[in-house]
């Protein structure tokens, strides 16, 4: 393992190494969200943004309390450095980073970008520099060295990507780590670019590499095996200070972890902050949905239309009741409500309740009468039962009871 350096490219003085991190001696710090919605959001397939659409994102984003995004890959060509400009020269509150392989090219091609700040990547895993780039580690060394510096010498701060760092050999990230901060680099990022990591793994490869270096740790996860976000915050727990995600985890494949999953999960379980506005969530994921062309799914995690809906009776009974024995996630610090439907799970008391919003009140026999047509319609048309609807089968009970009490008398005659 490499001796961690006396002080930084900032500065620091060294720190010994931690023998516990800050949240697990139950600290509460800042976590910064880098959101990449525009760079590896718009990866996802069949995902394409326009101008417009990138500057409205990118609006949004930074109303939202975001304070980095990476916003697009210059060496895709005009189209992309022009669009990367006209974010840059928005000068909004948020430090706007492009995206580049390690390379000279790709470089000059963020200068023409306007940006102030790259992500310089370059792969860490043999596995790709030797499969798609035909290098080895000393290659990725010594071009990370030359590439760094001349950013650096063009002005632009700069973070170190480590593509592929999940399959990399630990000890090379640290030689990396230990080369982009002699070079000047002000971060490195743990790319988990194949999704395959898990929250032990993925604590213990950030807790690695974040001991051996005082460069900032950013990591950055793919959903591949569902656990993007919980993986991140594994990292966090880890030592990363800066989590790269995207609105709703639109990104390549499986996507990545969701900006609005790990700003909420970290409040509510990690005791971080990230200085999201956690209001400004589910707009900022209705608009992504929109310039996506991808719909939110209604059960999506703090965005989604039924995350504070509930139907199953024992669940509303309980609400009824005490809103915190089925409510842990407060709807109204996201601007939202909770709302209770009517389907084939619901009980009497969810009836009662929903009659009683109407103004009417029912016994308990004509409240069963009403919950059997209740499920018998949700079972029928796979929908909630409406106030019109409910309001229908209240007022049919009474005829049902009038023609069951005639009945009764005839059979009874
Ligand atoms: C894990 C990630 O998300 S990485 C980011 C992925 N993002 C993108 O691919 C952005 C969209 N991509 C593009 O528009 C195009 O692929 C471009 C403009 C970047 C490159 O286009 P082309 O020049 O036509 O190359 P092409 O796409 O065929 O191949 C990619 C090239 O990048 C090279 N490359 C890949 N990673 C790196 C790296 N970190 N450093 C240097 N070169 C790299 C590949 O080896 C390949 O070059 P080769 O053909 O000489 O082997
Ligand atoms: O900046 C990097 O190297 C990370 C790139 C990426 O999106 C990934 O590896 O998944």
């Amino acid at each position: 393992m490499l001796a961690k350096s006396p002080s930084n490219s900032s500065g620091r003085s060294q720190r010994p190494a931690p023998s516990a991190t800050a949240l697990e001696l139950g600290m509460t710090r800042t976590v910064l969200l880098n959101d990449t919605t525009l760079r590896d959001g718009e990866q996802a397939p069949g995902v394409a943004f326009s101008r417009r659409e990138k500057i409205e994102i990118a609006e949004a984003l930074a109303a939202a309390g975001v304070p980095e995004i990476e916003a697009g890959t210059p060496a895709m060509g005009d189209e992309e450095v022009e669009t990367l400009r006209s974010i840059a020269s928005l000068n909004l509150p948020l430090r706007v980073v492009a995206w580049c392989r390690m390379s000279e090219d790709d470089l000059m091609a963020a200068v023409a970008a306007g940006v102030t700040a790259v992500n310089l990547s370059i792969p860490s895993s043999d596995r790709q520099l030797k499969g798609k780039l035909g290098r080895d580690r000393d290659w990725a060394l010594g071009t990370l060295r030359r590439v760094v510096g001349l950013a650096r010498q063009l002005g632009f701060s700069v973070a170190v990507g480590c593509e592929d760092a999940s399959r990399a050999d630990q000890e090379f990230l640290c030689r990396i780590a230990e080369a982009a901060r002699e070079a000047g680099a002000f971060r490195l990022r743990l790319a988990d670019t194949l999704g395959v990591l898990d929250p032990f793994s993925a604590y213990a490869l950030v807790r690695r590499v974040a001991n051996a270096t005082d460069l900032e740790i950013e990591f950055h996860a793919h959903d591949d095996l569902g656990l993007a976000t919980a993986n991140t915050l594994a990292a966090v727990s880890g030592g990363a200070r800066h989590c790269s995600v995207t609105v709703t985890g639109l990104g390549e494949r499986a996507g990545n972890a969701a900006l609005e999953e790990v700003a909420i999960a970290l409040r509510q379980t990690a005791r971080a902050e990230t200085g999201i506005d956690p209001v400004a969530l589910r707009p900022l994921a209705e608009l992504v949905a929109r310039a996506s062309g991808r719909p939110l799914a209604r059960s999506k995690a703090i965005v989604g239309d039924d995350v504070f809906t509930h139907e199953s009776g024992i669940h509303v009974s309980g609400l009824l009741k005490d809103r915190a024995t089925y409510e842990a996630l407060s709807p109204q610090m996201l601007g939202r409500d909770h709302r209770v439907v009517l389907g084939k799970h619901s009980g009497l008391a969810a009836i009662a309740k929903a009659l009683a919003d109407e103004g009417l009140a029912v016994d308990e026999a004509r409240g069963r009468a009403i919950l059997a047509r209740v499920r018998e319609f949700a079972t029928r048309t796979k929908q909630s039962v409406s106030p019109e609807v409910l309001r229908r089968f209240y007022e049919d009970s009474f005829t049902e009871e009038a023609l069951r009490r005639r009945h009764a008398a005839v059979m009874g005659a």
